[in-house]
């Protein structure tokens, strides 16, 4: 490829809706252009990459027995209104009508496709287990479509989908796309970690996430690495065991107490000379059904993923200040669970073993102070609803756990047979008894993986693509096209590296070479040739390595070699 014919438009400014690094490089270094909120154009460069992921995926996928076909995008209303989920997402689904007035989604996952197919199909033990996967477009109607192709509203997507004859064919499948994401994202060059995870409203049981870690990352994973202790989870996942603190505090009265401008824990805290661990923090939350109040310890936070589940809720939030004010009679930070009518009260255990509490007191500027949960109010549900920290005790080994932030670029669910019960996929076994398959699904998100790659491959001067998935391997740069000797010999070593097999561009503009640099290093090819005047007369080429910065003279006759060998470590 000759720099003087690629399609990658690069930008000296990006917009200032790029929030994160990889949005901004992307669009800097000619790789996307959008097209509206959260749906982009990928460029040749893009696609380059898009292409060389999506074949790791695919050879991983067909090693662990994974057989390729293409679903629809379009998918008809029945299978989901036959599943349940029709009415259960709101207005993240795409939907539309076709010209005969019937509805449609756009897939914004394919569980109900894949099960109607097997159910149609699929009739005997002898026929599973089947793992079946595609690589196609998906789409979710985010509110707020952000951070480049990390949030997207049109995603490239790899779902698989397992069908078993049980339980322990289904931890098999799982057990091998555990294996085969591993392999995915080692081979795509990332510092990845599987974690344990939520499985939302998909349902289903266990459920991991492939977090690619990174500071820009949306997910907060909690992680031991005590003396090989592997345990990483989710924070929405992440629970630990509860230790009853026995103690020996006797009751005492309730009291009020004027705490004037106190909302906050600290600021009651502080005014009343009280640790935060002896504070009830009440924060009510509203959910489709119901409000609810959730109780946690001071200093503590609620973890909403972990209150979802707890209150069987679909959707929650926090909330807003006029319902807090009808609810508790006051106004938003002295909610407190005595005297509460008509809502829930969810209690994480170390608030429901509280003894001698501050709480909000349902008045404004007033608190509460030696509230007993049981005497001074009832408690409907003890759930584990607080966030784990860290520093916390790992809950295999016990030392302190660490906290990193993450990108989510694959989850895989057991799924049971929630699917295939709903839309009727059952086979016959052994026995000539009817059983539903036992599913499990697993996706990989390819252009959030892109993404992924450039949140934790980057410095100042651009991208810094890990080998196995850069657009191309190496650029090369006469740095004077209008000298014949140089050019001459730019020309010979770009037609070797092809012929090597080395994907490698000609950068034959007639920029100054310290503009073609500077888009070398944008666009993040792993190595970079330069044939100078020296170049030439001493018959070595000066061969730059974008990740360190290292550079090396390699007489011509080790080109190939030297190159592939170099590669090979990138
Ligand atoms: O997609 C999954 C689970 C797995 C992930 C891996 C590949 C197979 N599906 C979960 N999920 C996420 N967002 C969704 C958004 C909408 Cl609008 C929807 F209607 C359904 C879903 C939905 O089901
Ligand atoms: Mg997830």
């Amino acid at each position: 490829m000759r720099a003087s014919e690629l399609f990658s438009p690069t930008l000296r400014e990006v917009p200032a809706e790029a929030e994160v690094v990889s949005h901004q490089l992307l669009l800097r270094a000619g790789f996307i252009r959008r097209a509206a909120a959260g749906v982009y154009t990928y460029l040749p460069l893009a696609m380059r990459v898009i292409k060389k992921i999506e074949q790791i995926v695919r050879e991983e996928m067909d090693r662990q027995g994974g057989q390729e076909l293409l679903m629809p995008i379009i998918q008809p209303a029945e299978i989901w209104q036959e599943s349940g989920r029709w009415d259960v997402y709101g207005p993240e689904l795409f939907r539309l009508k076709d010209r005969h007035d019937r509805d449609f989604a756009l897939g914004p996952t394919h569980e109900e496709i894949i099960t109607v197919l097997v159910r149609g199909e699929v009739s005997s033990y002898k026929q599973l287990p089947l793992l079946l996967y595609q690589i196609q477009n998906k789409y979710r109607d985010e509110r707020r479509p952000r951070f480049g192709l990390m949030r997207g509203r049109e995603f490239i997507m790899k779902d698989l989908y397992s069908f078993d004859r049980d339980e322990e064919g289904l931890n098999v499948s799982y057990m091998k796309m555990y294996e085969a994401y591993t392999r995915v994202f080692q081979r795509c060059g990332l510092h990845f970690r599987p974690v344990e995870a939520d499985s939302g409203a998909i349902g289903g049981s266990d459920t991991h996430e492939f977090m690619v870690l990174a500071e820009s990352g949306e997910a907060t994973v909690l992680y031991c690495d005590g003396n090989g202790c592997d345990y990483a989870a989710n924070v929405e996942k992440a629970a630990l065991p509860f230790k009853e603190r026995r103690t020996e505090e006797e009751m005492r009265p309730v009291a009020a107490r004027e705490t004037p401008g106190c909302r906050s824990v600290e600021e009651v805290c502080g005014f009343l000379g009280v640790p935060a661990r002896k504070i009830i923090k009440t924060l009510i939350y509203r959910t489709e059904k119901e409000v609810l109040a959730a109780l946690v310890r001071g200093d503590r936070d609620v973890n909403e993923v972990k209150l979802l589940n707890a209150s069987g809720a679909l959707r929650l939030e926090l909330a807003g200040a006029d319902t807090v004010k009808s609810i508790t009679g006051a106004s938003v930070g002295y909610a407190g669970p005595v005297g509460l009518k008509g809502v829930r009260i969810i209690a994480d255990p170390e608030a429901a073993a509280a003894v001698n509490a501050v709480t909000g007191a349902n008045r404004d500027d007033t608190h509460l102070i030696n509230v007993n949960p049981g005497r001074d109010f009832k408690i409907d549900l003890v759930a584990d609803i607080r966030m784990v920290q860290a520093g916390e005790p790992c809950p295999r080994c016990g030392a302190g756990l660490k906290e990193a932030k993450g990108i989510e670029v694959g989850q895989i669910f057991k799924l049971g047979d929630k699917y295939s019960r709903a839309l009727g996929a059952s086979y016959l076994d052994e026995k000539g008894q009817s059983r539903p398959v036992i599913m499990g699904c697993y996706g990989i998100g390819i252009t959030r993986t892109m993404a992924a790659a450039i949140e934790q491959n980057h410095d100042r001067d651009g991208i810094i693509w890990p080998a196995s998935i850069a657009p191309f391997h190496v650029v090369v740069i006469p740095v004077n096209v209008k000298d014949g000797g140089q050019y001459a010999m730019a020309e010979e070593v770009y037609s070797r590296l092809w012929a090597a097999g080395i994907e490698a561009v000609l950068d034959d503009r007639t920029e100054r070479a310290g503009v073609k640099f500077k888009d070398a290093d944008l666009i993040g090819y792993p190595l970079r040739i330069t044939i100078g005047a020296k170049a030439v007369e001493e018959k070595l080429v000066e061969i730059r390595i974008r990740k360190n910065g290292e550079t090396v003279f390699v007489p011509m006759n080790e080109l190939e070699e030297k190159v592939e060998d170099m590669l090979k470590e990138l």
